[in-house]
């Protein structure tokens, strides 16, 4: 049992900390936005994560994990502090560190015994060496501490299943002690640990979500090759997927990643790439593909209904996967406004999203819960998020509803056959176009 602080109670510090303490430490886990905490301590949760309520009620009734304000007390108190602060993509595309900076003052100013400082926030490489310094320069008396890195390797949706079984920890540190006390903290995660130096942890991280997002950028390349001569990218992914050193995973083609880390975490490589005088080309590219995507469907859209003034939009999705209330980078936050401004009506389904979404684009459209009230007289129906609602949709309910059969699905959610037995016009993404439905609106 250790007693661990966790500064930052977001996606990734609210998780952590709660799986530490689900796995028998002790946890507080504290951030500057009071708002938040006293909504944690109210019993609130102030993200969607599935299983995370429970387990956050479980513990905090346990003792084993509470919540605070109070950062300077929690760091006394702490044997191993995790910072988890976020680190967001600055202008440049460099990632932001004044959060990660702002909170190893705070540790130098109140160590008061030997602890364990570790990164989960995702920092670029160097980042561990610049807290080290931070923290020396702020300490009170000479008291001994070791930093780590244990980059964090959550899918958001799936977090607390992710975490209390992980696939691997990787723990960058020189201290025999600190690698001892972190490693046994994941013990009842998983049973492979890689110990590796705290700049060779620190690039793991970006090398795992950029060589993720070069799948993603990969297979959209191919569906787009795919459009062009006749080919089905669906079945492209399940041919080369069949071959293990490829894999099936991450292979779905649409309309590219969004989310709070890849776009983020990619454009912080390149800088990290550019700092060390590198020209790491390759992942410009997958950037560059990534942003087309989401200019194609809407491009798509555009070329069946002849114009987007005037019509009625059903979008369905507004997070940016599902199983989650999180819309940083979400496709919709920039399809929506260019809909919008070029006269659409857009009426927007997201089961747990809504909110979020509200704070963000306000009245640039009206929300809803029920997917099918969204499709009322919609002259197209645009998938942006492969939720479970629209997987399940009753399709001969959607044409009824629609004033027309036209549906973009930027998932590839449906099969084709399907589309054209109940006679849509269904346009996807690297799969030929069926033209079953009659588009009455076409031209302008
Ligand atoms: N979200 C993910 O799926 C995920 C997965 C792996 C790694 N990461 C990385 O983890 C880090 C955190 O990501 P997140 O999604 O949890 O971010 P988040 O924005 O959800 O949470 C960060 C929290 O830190 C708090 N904070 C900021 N400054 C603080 C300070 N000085 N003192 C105390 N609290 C402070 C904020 O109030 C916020 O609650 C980022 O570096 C991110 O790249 C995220
Ligand atoms: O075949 C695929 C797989 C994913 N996506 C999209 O890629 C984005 C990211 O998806 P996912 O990786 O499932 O979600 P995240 O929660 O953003 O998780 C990623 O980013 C985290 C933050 O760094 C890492 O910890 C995880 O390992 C990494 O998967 C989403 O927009 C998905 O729709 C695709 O378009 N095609």
């Amino acid at each position: 049992m250790k007693k661990i602080t966790v500064i930052g109670t977001g996606y990734v510090g609210l998780v952590s900390g709660t799986c530490f303490a689900e796995s028998g430490n002790q946890v507080i886990c504290c951030d500057n936005d009071e708002r938040k905490i006293n909504n944690l301590l109210q019993g609130g949760v102030p993200i969607y994560e599935p299983g995370l309520k429970e387990l956050i009620e479980k513990n905090v009734k346990k003792g084993t994990l509470c919540f605070t304000s109070n950062i300077k007390q929690a760091i006394r108190e702490a044997e191993v502090i995790y910072i988890a602060v976020g680190t967001p993509m600055s202008p440049s595309g460099e990632a932001d560190l004044s959060f990660v900076e702002q909170v190893a003052k705070t540790i130098g100013e109140n160590v008061n015994s030997y602890k364990v400082i570790v990164t989960k926030s995702t920092v670029p490489v160097g980042t561990g060496r610049l807290i080290e310094s931070i923290i020396k320069q702020h300490l009170r008396e000479d008291y001994p501490f070791d930093i780590v890195s244990n980059p964090e390797f959550l899918r958001e949706g799936a977090a607390i299943k992710e975490t209390l079984n992980m696939e691997r920890a990787v723990i960058g540190t020189e201290s025999d002690m600190a690698y001892q006390i972190i490693s046994e903290l994941h013990q009842p995660f998983t049973s492979t640990i890689l110990r590796v130096s705290l700049e060779t942890a620190e690039i793991i991280k970006y090398a795992a979500n950029a060589f993720l997002a070069t799948k993603i950028s990969f297979i959209n390349d191919i569906a787009n090759i795919c459009e062009r001569v006749g080919a089905d990218v669906t079945k492209v992914s399940e041919g080369i997927g069949l071959d293990s050193r490829i894999g099936n995973k991450f292979l779905q083609a649409g309309i590219g990643f969004g989310g709070s880390c890849f776009p983020k975490d990619t454009a912080a490589l390149v800088h990290i790439s550019q700092k060390c005088g590198y020209d790491f080309k390759l992942i410009k590219a997958v950037m560059e593909t990534n942003e087309g995507q989401r200019v194609k469907i809407v491009e798509k859209l555009k070329d069946a209904l002849g114009t987007l003034n005037g019509k009625t939009i059903s979008v369905l999705g507004l997070a940016f996967k599902p199983d989650t209330n999180d819309i940083r980078s979400s496709p919709a936050l920039d399809i929506i406004p260019y809909l919008s401004v070029n006269g659409a009506t857009v009426r927007a389904f997201d089961p747990i999203a809504v909110e979020e979404t509200k704070k963000q684009l306000g009245y640039q459209c009206l929300y809803f819960k029920d997917i099918y009230e969204t499709l009322e007289n919609a002259d197209a129906c645009l998938i942006l998020t492969d939720w479970l609602q629209v997987k399940h949709l009753d399709l001969n309910k959607v044409k009824e509803l629609m004033r027309q059969p036209l549906i973009v699905d930027g998932r590839n959610i449906f099969d084709l056959e399907t589309m054209q037995e109940f006679g849509f016009t269904y346009l996807s993404i690297g799969r030929q176009p069926i033209n079953k439905g009659t588009i009455i609106s076409k031209a302008i």
